[in-house]
């Protein structure tokens, strides 16, 4: 079935590889740029869709948007309507708002996987380590299949491996004896994310290998670039430099072999013992992670060996660690801004545990009563876990988390190319070729979200039905319709644990220096900055 490989090589980020690109394409790549240039296509060619005005001076609307999404878009509502085309990202976009984003997500001659193919060449670093018969959707059903199936599973030991390294990454800052220090928060959450992740997705002997975290945080910066926000600026020429990287230097294909060689003895040493249980009639006690699952579904995936599944993995866990370190990150400063919020949830939190607790010492009693042992699953030492049932409870912290979601996500984001003309439903053609951006204003600050919605007020969705997980026309960060994000489930579970453990081990959080404050609220997805934190501890 799989063939184990063993041919190692350390994974270098792509940004790392672009010096590595010999001269020698200098030629094959003037010609390159000049057939691309050439048939590089605009705006749509429906001359119904308005330009907005430039400011006086500006040749783009990059400063006008970048100094005040909220106003621009404002303008731009009220003079032109719902589309319209703008000059940004060093790209002519045709902007849609409102109920027409809706048409946007849902019909499949929108594709965003051909948007971030284009610019960022995704599908190009896929295909540099995959050699099964892959295509997004095997990601979006891995995803579905191997990862969000299990988060039930998964999550006691997010908290516990997340509460370890926690520990271990944020030190005591010795100039206040309460407070700790955590420089720069973003490197020390992301170890603490890539370790957790690590443990989970791969196996706690794995996660050991510092050439595999290493591995696993290079790959989630060569994912980043799939979500094309904030710096990014479109240009040919880096696409064209990524795209030789991935034919020339497989960067997945060396991240995968880092992977499959931290691996193939664990898997070896797994069939054993499950031999070994099947000789002996007793049941393997089953590993329970993401690698165990792939491997028992090697054939239905129909991956070609070892290394191509790893290369799968990778990606699902690369993102993970992306996106996560930029989730949890954003939730300490959010966190810091409105200490106000701190005591609610720390509250909500020991009124959730104390009633499990007592739940459970209550069934403790019966099984004496009755005579029966106390087995495993009622042992007092898990009494106050943050399980998954645990965290299903805490509504305050998942309100807070969708309120960061809302506040927070970029107004003008998540690009789709027009496969082929496309009529909207108020008659406006969006021609093939032509790529198109939500404004998620309007969805973010619509009636739908209650008032004040230019304010963060963190329960504003308690007792609502709408966790955060819940996609809606009033809720736009992970996209709509059967296309939307399949990897949120994770991602708002690990936000959830780990905001969870930052308020039970700290009373106070506060950014030392408030003038960073605004900047770091409004941070754009994997461009959280990094400014010190300062922890006050409860006890
Ligand atoms: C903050 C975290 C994340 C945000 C804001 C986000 C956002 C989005 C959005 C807006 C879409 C829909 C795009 C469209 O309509 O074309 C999407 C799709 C997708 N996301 Fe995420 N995502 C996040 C995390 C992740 C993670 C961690 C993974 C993988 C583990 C992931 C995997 C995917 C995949 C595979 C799709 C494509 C689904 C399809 O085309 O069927 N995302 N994401």
């Amino acid at each position: 079935m799989i063939g184990l490989l063993s041919s190692p090589a350390n994974g270098m980020p792509i940004g790392a590889m672009q010096a590595a690109i010999p001269f020698g394409l200098g030629l094959a790549s003037a010609a390159y740029m000049a057939t691309r240039a050439a048939s590089a296509p605009g705006f749509s060619t429906d001359k119904r869709i308005p330009i907005a005005s430039l400011r006086p001076g500006d040749s783009s609307h990059d400063d006008e948007y970048n100094e005040d999404p909220d106003a621009f878009l404002e303008r731009c509502e009220k003079e032109y309507g719902p589309v319209f085309n703008i000059y940004l990202l060093n790209m002519a976009l045709t902007v849609i708002s409102g109920p027409q984003a809706r048409e946007v997500f849902t019909n499949e001659s929108f594709s965003g996987n051909d948007v971030r193919e284009k610019h960022v060449r995704m599908r190009s670093y896929f295909n540099s380590g995959r050699k099964s018969n892959f295509n997004e959707i095997t990601i979006r059903t891995l995803i579905r299949e191997m990862v969000n199936r299990f988060i039930p599973t998964y999550t006691p030991k997010i908290a516990a491996q997340m509460n370890i390294d926690i520990d271990q990454e944020i030190v005591h800052c010795p100039a206040e004896k309460e407070a700790k220090l955590v420089v720069k928060p973003r490197l020390a959450l992301q170890k603490i994310i890539a370790n957790t992740m690590a443990h989970v997705l791969f196996d706690p002997e794995i996660a050991k290998d510092r050439k595999v975290i290493e591995t696993l945080i290079s790959a989630s910066a060569d994912l980043g670039p799939a979500f094309i926000n904030g710096n990014f600026r479109a240009s040919k020429w880096r696409a064209f430099v990524r795209w030789s990287n991935c034919k020339l230097l497989h960067p997945l294909r060396n991240h995968a072999q880092t992977l499959v060689e931290a691996s193939t003895p664990v898997i070896r040493e797994r069939r054993r013992l499950e031999a070994l249980a099947n000789e002996t009639g007793v049941e393997w006690e089953r590993p329970d992670d993401v690698l165990q699952h792939m491997v028992d579904d090697f054939d239905k995936y129909g991956f070609m060996d070892l290394e191509d599944l790893c290369a799968h993995l990778l990606i699902i866990a690369g993102m993970y660690v992306y996106t996560a370190t930029d989730i949890v990150t954003n939730m300490l400063y959010y966190l810091a801004a409105f200490p106000q919020y701190m005591d609610r949830l720390f509250q909500e939190q020991q009124q959730v545990l104390d009633t499990i607790q007592a739940e459970r010492e209550q069934a403790r009693q019966e099984r004496s009563r009755e005579g029966k042992p106390i087995g495993d699953d009622l042992d007092p030492a898990h009494d106050r876990d943050l399980t998954a049932a645990a965290i299903k409870k805490m509504i305050y912290m998942d309100s807070f988390v969708r309120e960061v979601f809302r506040f927070r996500t970029e107004r003008l984001g998540i690009m789709h190319l027009a496969l082929e003309d496309v009529t909207l439903s108020s008659g406006i053609m969006i021609s093939k070729g032509s790529t198109v951006i939500i404004n998620t204003r309007p969805a973010h600050q619509s009636s739908e979200n209650g008032e004040d919605v230019t304010e963060f007020r963190p329960w504003r969705f308690v007792g609502k039905n709408k966790a955060a997980t819940k996609v809606g026309m009033d809720y736009l960060p992970f996209g709509i319709g059967s296309r939307s994000c399949p990897g949120r489930f994770m991602n708002i579970q690990e936000a959830k644990v780990f905001g969870e453990l930052m308020i039970s081990k700290y009373s106070k959080i506060e950014i030392p220096d408030p003038s960073k404050t605004k900047m770091a609220l409004y941070a754009r997805l994997g461009e959280a900055i990094d400014t010190n934190l300062k922890l006050t501890s409860r006890d």
